[in-house]
């Protein structure tokens, strides 16, 4: 049986579902929703856990646990990420499916939030063995996902051409092409234009809207992004083609720097090089610690997860967080970071762009239609200007953090949706 995160002792890092839940019980104080519908919502629906054998290049076999957590489908499917990372576990799937919950339900998406993975390293995996390892997950989890069941996407550890072939697999057993079990695919096989740029971009509109609502202007506005992958980077050169000066970036292996801003084209991104950020000729180079505490205007960690703590928040010297990756703040952290005033984006709004994008690409591959890139730029900037607007309409009216007007506006979506469907009371 999975751990249900009950016996968590409090610490700082805590796993992604007890940040979740108690996120969700300090959010539910400024909302008029059930005690019952809350305490529902403190559990997924499901959470399947399924053996991946793996058969390696040099003939050995190694057998590695998949995960799929099913959170909620009150609004529509489950909706989310599949990671490959080797601390990929059920509590870690679970907390993540009731953030894409919220996230679904912040960005109005008709979608409820799912989340799973492989607790495996795929950089120490030949292409092939990622082949064979993600048509034997997709097999395992055949009865789970389906275009209105379940629709799993990329996440860390995987890309494009993962899906395609998780798409093919569960196609092959369907005995029909279906585009629809999963997002994020390559564009000629029903992928979307601009899904792949989609969180990345998000963050970069809603670091805008958020330095533009602090009178600010972004052409005088320092940033720093921590993870330099599929949302760290397009976030980075988005910021930076804004006129933004992105002046630090980081990768598994440390940061660099330049006060005077990075050429974020010119920098190796995790899908063109992992681990290559440190090989761009910069004046300084810095730790993944030492960039949390840079003295910018924005900070945007991209990366893990909780990496801002109790430990360093009161040296965060940036007075704007906008989340790339999610949960990338401890809830301890969260509470001092709100002590000093330091204003976070939550990650179920700033990275929410993926998601978005995912339900773009969804639609084309129920209609059998490709929109243009510049249509999805269009949309997705439309879709994220409501959802900041109706955060922010909470973020004053309440006058709460953002995280905690963001989940307001979530958990009534939710709520409401439960109760017209007579669910609860
Ligand atoms: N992909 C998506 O669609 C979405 C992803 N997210 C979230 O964003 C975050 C990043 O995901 P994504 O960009 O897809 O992942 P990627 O795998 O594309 O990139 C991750 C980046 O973080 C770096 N990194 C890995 N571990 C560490 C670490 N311990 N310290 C510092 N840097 C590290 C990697 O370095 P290296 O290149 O050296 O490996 C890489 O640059 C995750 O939390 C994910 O859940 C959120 C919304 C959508
Ligand atoms: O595109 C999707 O369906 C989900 C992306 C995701 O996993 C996330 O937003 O965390």
């Amino acid at each position: 049986m999975p751990s249900n995160g009950d016996e968590a002792d409090g610490s700082d890092a805590d796993s992604a579902l007890v940040t979740a839940r108690r996120q969700l019980e300090r959010a539910a104080a400024h909302v008029d929703v059930d005690e019952n519908v809350v305490e529902r919502l403190r559990h997924p629906t499901r959470v399947e856990r399924v053996s991946v054998p793996l058969k390696h290049d040099d003939g050995s076999l190694e057998v590695y646990t998949g995960y799929r957590a099913q959170h909620d489908d009150v609004r529509g499917p489950y909706k989310g990420g599949l990671r490959y990372h080797p601390e990929v576990s059920a509590e870690e799937c679970m907390g993540l499916s009731m953030w894409m919950t919220w996230k679904c339900a912040v960005m109005d998406l008709p979608f409820g939030g799912g989340k799973g993975g492989v607790a495996v390293n795929p950089k120490e995996l030949s292409h092939k063995e990622r082949e064979r390892l993600t048509r034997r997950f997709a097999e395992e989890l055949r009865d789970v996902v389906g275009p209105k069941q379940d629709v799993p996407a990329p996440d860390m550890g995987t890309d494009a051409q993962t899906m395609a072939w998780f798409m093919d697999a569960y196609s092959m057993q369907q005995g029909e092409t279906t585009p629809g079990v999963v997002t994020g695919k390559p564009p000629v096989i029903g992928g979307s234009y601009g899904r792949e740029e989609a969180p990345g971009r998000s963050v970069a509109i809603v670091t805008r809207e958020a330095v533009d609502y602090y009178d600010r202007d972004l052409s005088e506005t320092t940033v720093a992004v921590q993870g330099f992958g599929s949302v760290g980077a397009n976030a980075a050169r988005a910021l930076d083609d804004w006129g933004a000066n992105v002046v630090a970036v980081s990768d598994v292996n440390g940061a660099i720097h330049d006060p005077d801003g990075l050429d974020t084209e010119a920098v190796a991104t995790h899908e063109e090089e992992p681990g290559a950020v440190m090989g761009y000729d910069a004046p300084e180079t810095l730790s993944n610690e030492e960039i949390l505490e840079l003295d910018v205007d924005v900070l945007i960690p991209a990366a893990v997860g909780n990496v801002v703590t109790a430990g360093n928040a009161h040296q965060i010297q940036a007075d704007l967080v906008v989340e790339g990756a999610n949960g990338p703040t401890t809830f301890a952290a969260d509470e001092i970071l709100a002590d000093r005033d330091v204003a976070v984006i939550p990650d179920i709004l700033a990275n929410a762009g993926g998601v978005t994008v995912s339900y773009f690409e969804w639609l084309q591959d129920i209609n059998r239609r490709q929109w243009t890139l510049d249509r999805v730029h269009e949309e997705l900037e439309s879709q994220m200007l409501s959802a900041w607007g109706d955060v922010r309409t909470q973020y004053e009216e309440k006058d709460v953090t953002w995280r905690n007007a963001a989940y307001v506006v979530a958990l009534r979506r939710v709520a409401e949706a439960k109760s017209t469907r007579g669910l609860w009371p």
